[in-house]
């Protein structure tokens, strides 16, 4: 038995914002109320000024298990996702091989179990091997417990493959996840395509390049009734896209990653730092200024990190061939409260829609709730502690980030995952 007492509650799927006591027993919790008296031999965290909420969802990781276990393992990625707060991730399938089975599926989700640190909930391959030539099983893998669709890594570039994957996976009540990039626009790009493209003489990767993309999906969804979900969304126009989409009432959601909300290409410089380089890439101050206003207003639904490691010889070399991608699980909610959620741009309750709710609600996972018989998944949060974004402070293998050196405040201190404990005091049980 778990008792967190005094926390300030917030969970806006019932209305809670205020301070609580919480019981947990076995997986789930078993009250929520004022003073509540600790049973025998239950664990006290006593929680005062720190704030408890659901627990927090990443709906885009890439694990790289299996094949690429030499970046991240489902292991040392469930390390990262648990000290940075997180009781569930969704892994995207382009591994070697490719998720795109229901064995697939399995694996991971044996391993992330095995591991006993969070929930792993696989995203299965849209197409076989992500080639965007054939179906991949989708029935099966939404049989072993696949929650979503993804060719992750490329757009699905012929649009009747990607109607068809639409049409078979709306079957099932799943959502497919788009990595919007039209290829034969973006095929050679590193950075997004303006001035600072060409003052540092990189190949671009124009915005329309992913906007194109967007607006096709968006037609396909209409077209299909397929719930679509669009991947790390990185322009203005394409946050505008999605608002239209959704005034018109599809079933369209999106998601952003904190490197396109708070870093711009204005930090590329003559250093040619290969850790701002991520696909999408970091568009103008513009763009991301429009990105935290559809993240509040509720234009875009979910804060993903795309969390992305790569080896540090893979990133120490020349900018141009070096690997797309940054991580992001330990970095990602003290980004949010340092830059949003302090300064008043986003309430609590907004927060934990854009980290929790809207995120199991896209991956069609069970809802947590801070209420008696949920699932005892949850995150406790010290707004206060102050951190510096240094090698040390990743618990994956990997800190390809893009923001070491930054100073923030605020940060998981406690990850509570089915009534286990697997974060305490900041430190992975
Ligand atoms: N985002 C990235 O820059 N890289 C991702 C693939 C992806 O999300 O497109 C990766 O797998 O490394
Ligand atoms: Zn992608
Ligand atoms: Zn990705």
């Amino acid at each position: 038995m778990l008792l967190i007492k005094g926390a300030h509650v917030v969970d806006p799927q019932i209305g809670l914002d205020g301070v609580m006591d919480v019981l947990i027993e076995g997986e789930r919790i078993a009250r929520v109320g004022e003073r509540i008296k600790a049973p025998e031999g239950a664990e006290v965290i006593e929680a005062d000024g720190k704030y408890l909420v659901p627990g927090l969802t990443d709906i885009h990781v890439h694990f790289r298990d299996p094949g690429f276990e030499y970046k991240e393992t489902i292991e040392t990625g469930s390390a990262a996702a648990a000290a940075g707060g997180f009781t569930d991730v969704a892994t995207m399938p382009n591994t070697d091989p490719v998720v795109d089975t229901g064995e697939g599926i399995r694996y991971q989700i044996a391993k992330g179990d095995a591991c006993g640190l969070v929930h792993v909930r696989p995203i299965g391959a849209c197409t076989r091997g992500e080639k965007g030539e054939a179906l991949a099983e989708i029935g099966d893998m939404v049989a072993e417990g696949a929650c979503m669709f993804s060719d992750d890594g490329h757009g699905v570039q012929s649009a009747g493959m990607l109607r068809t994957v639409m049409d078979y996976v709306r079957q099932f009540d799943r959502a497919v996840a788009c990595h919007c990039e039209v290829k034969s626009l973006t095929e050679h790009g590193m950075v997004n395509e303006g001035r600072v493209s060409t003052r540092l003489g990189i190949a671009g990767w124009p915005a329309a390049g992913e906007e194109i993309e967007i607006a096709r999906d968006i037609e396909l969804c209409r077209l299909t009734g397929c719930a679509l979900h669009i991947c790390h969304i990185s322009t203005a126009r394409g946050a505008e896209l999605v608002r239209a989409a959704k005034a018109e009432g599809l079933p369209v959601t999106a998601e952003v990653c904190p490197h396109h909300l708070f870093l711009d290409e204005e930090l590329l410089d003559e250093t040619y730092n290969t850790n701002l380089k991520m696909n999408p890439p970091l568009r103008t101050p513009a763009d991301t200024a429009a990105l935290r206003e559809g993240i509040c207003d509720g234009t875009l639904d979910c804060v993903v990190t795309d969390h992305a490691p790569h080896a540090l010889h893979e990133k120490e070399c020349e900018f141009e061939i070096a690997p797309f991608g940054v991580v992001g699980l330990e970095t990602s909610l003290p980004l949010m409260l340092t830059n949003l959620v302090s300064t008043g741009k986003m309430s609590w309750q907004r927060l934990v829609e854009v980290m929790c709710v809207n995120p199991r609600k896209v991956a069609r996972l069970e809802a947590v709730k801070v209420e008696a018989g949920s699932p005892a998944d949850l995150t406790l949060i010290d707004p206060a502690i102050e951190l510096e974004v240094t090698p040390e402070l990743f618990c994956g293998k990997q800190h390809n980030s893009a923001f070491m050196g930054a100073k923030l405040t605020g940060r998981a201190t406690d990850t509570v995952v089915a009534g286990k404990h697997v974060l305490k005091d900041c430190k992975l049980a």
